[in-house]
């Protein structure tokens, strides 16, 4: 595999269609990036000069899609403590891969990330290997056990930015009303795992007539959307920021879109599989599609997708959450839920812009703009000026997801051996290449 390069030549990419929301741009140009830095962008921004310079790189962009680097607002990379699951060089790997810039990585490690030390120890990793960046996500509560408050102060001053207990609810409305005032003070948001446990409790699927039909017991909607009411009357008294992790169900997209037409700060975050999978794909219990919350009905992706294509649903993320063989090659029941996704968010989530179901635009916002703000980064961008975190697409580019070309250490997604369509060829992260196709040759 290709390492990190540093940008101290000149890179061009001529004649592509560039789309940045931000900048409101959707047009055909050329950008020059000097140094690690986008220096030019605009039709005829490559002169004859550049392109004839013995420096120059220059890739020719007709075909292809140029758009800011993706933030992931939300992925487990495992590291510390479940290493032979994911760490943070191959997750970061598989980032680069899907297109990413920025991940922001969850707190529900061995031990858990509540501590000062474990954020920075994580962030060290991270810089040592010149890849995207990485952004720890800090504990709510100790030992993410529901009870006793973080150190906010300290996990935000060693570079958390944002806390959860992702994989667990915080089901104490008092735990979370001053978790909440407490995370205000720093500006810091609350991500819930929205799941009121004791209506989950041996709960493998979504509840519905598939799941009475294979005899696995059901997560009910209710399940989510009670825990997401309840969060927004706490967001609305304490002012606080607060957004809700990979919303499954149409009752949390009612109630989210209610809040936000009162006035209320909530953010909310939607993963490509439950824009893309229902229920109907656990019948033959493949463990691949077990997943938390779990994959719903057609009316709920439905729901999904029209609340991210109005904004109702700020931003796409992947919840990338990697598990070995070991936990997936064994009775459903046995199983633990999750589904790797930070290297099919490219052809997944095209295939719904095809289709007609998500403007282009919006989708690129969700995956740009719109997470870097909820966690206060500065979102990559098409401007002459900017630090160069891009990424070039082949919209049409047809490849087969083969376990041996996925980055990740697990291959725990039920797209194994299928065709999609849609390819990110180059990523570029803090003004460095950081995957890099079109230099490979023909490599996927
Ligand atoms: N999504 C999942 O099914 N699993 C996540 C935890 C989580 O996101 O709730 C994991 O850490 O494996
Ligand atoms: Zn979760
Ligand atoms: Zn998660």
């Amino acid at each position: 595999m290709l390492g990190p390069q540093r940008m101290d030549g000149l890179l061009v990419i001529a004649s592509v269609r560039a789309v940045d929301p931000s900048a409101n741009l959707d047009a055909i140009v050329d950008v020059v990036i000097e140094g690690g830095t986008i220096t030019r962008i605009g039709a005829g921004a490559a002169t004859s000069d550049i392109l004839t310079s013995e420096r120059a790189r220059v890739l020719r962009g007709e075909g292809l899609l140029l758009v800011p680097a993706f933030v992931d607002l939300h992925a487990h990379l495992r590291e510390p403590g479940q290493e032979y699951k994911e760490d943070i060089a191959s997750g970061l790997a598989a980032a680069a891969a899907g297109g990413f810039a920025h991940v922001c990585v969850m707190p529900n490690t061995r031990p858990v990330n509540d501590t000062r030390s474990i954020t920075e120890a994580m962030i060290a990793k991270a810089r040592s290997i010149e890849g995207p960046t990485l952004h720890p996500i800090g504990a709510i509560t100790i030992g993410q056990k529901g009870a006793e408050l973080v150190e906010m102060a300290d996990l935000k001053d060693a570079g958390a930015v944002a806390v959860s207990d992702d994989g667990r609810c915080v089901t104490s409305s008092a735990v979370m009303r001053r978790a909440l005032e407490y995370a205000a003070n720093f500006d810091l948001p609350v991500i819930q795992h929205a799941e009121d446990h004791a209506l989950t409790e041996g709960s493998l699927m979504h509840e519905g007539a598939i799941s009475t039909r294979l005899g696995l017991r059901g997560w009910p909607r209710v399940a989510e959307d009670i825990i997401v009411a309840r969060d927004v009357l706490l967001a609305e008294v304490t002012g606080a920021k607060y957004h809700v992790a990979h919303v499954s169900s149409r009752g949390a997209v009612r109630i989210l879109r209610e809040a936000k037409a009162r006035g209320i700060r909530v953010t909310a975050e939607v993963t490509p599989h439950h824009l893309t999978l229902t229920d109907a794909s656990v019948i033959g219990y493949d463990t691949a599609c077990k997943v938390n919350p779990p994959l719903r009905e057609p009316e709920d992706v439905a729901a999904l997708c029209e609340a991210l294509a109005d904004g109702t649903i700020d931003a796409v993320a992947t919840d990338h959450a990697p598990h070995s063989s070991l936990e997936k090659d064994c009775e459903f029941a046995e199983a633990s839920p999750g589904m790797i996704g930070l290297e099919l968010v490219v052809p997944l989530l095209l295939a719904r812009v095809r289709e007609g179901a998500l403007p282009l635009a919006r989708l690129i916002d969700a995956l740009t703009a719109a997470p870097a703000r909820i966690v206060g980064l500065a979102a990559p961008t098409l401007r002459a000026g900017a630090l160069a975190e891009l990424c070039l697409v082949n919209a049409d580019k047809r490849w087969t997801v083969d376990p041996a070309r996925l980055r990740s250490k697990s291959k725990n997604t039920p797209f194994l051996g299928k065709a999609v369509t849609g390819s990110v060829e180059l990523t570029m992260a803090a003004g460095r290449v950081v995957h890099d196709v079109l230099a490979q040759g023909e490599a996927r």
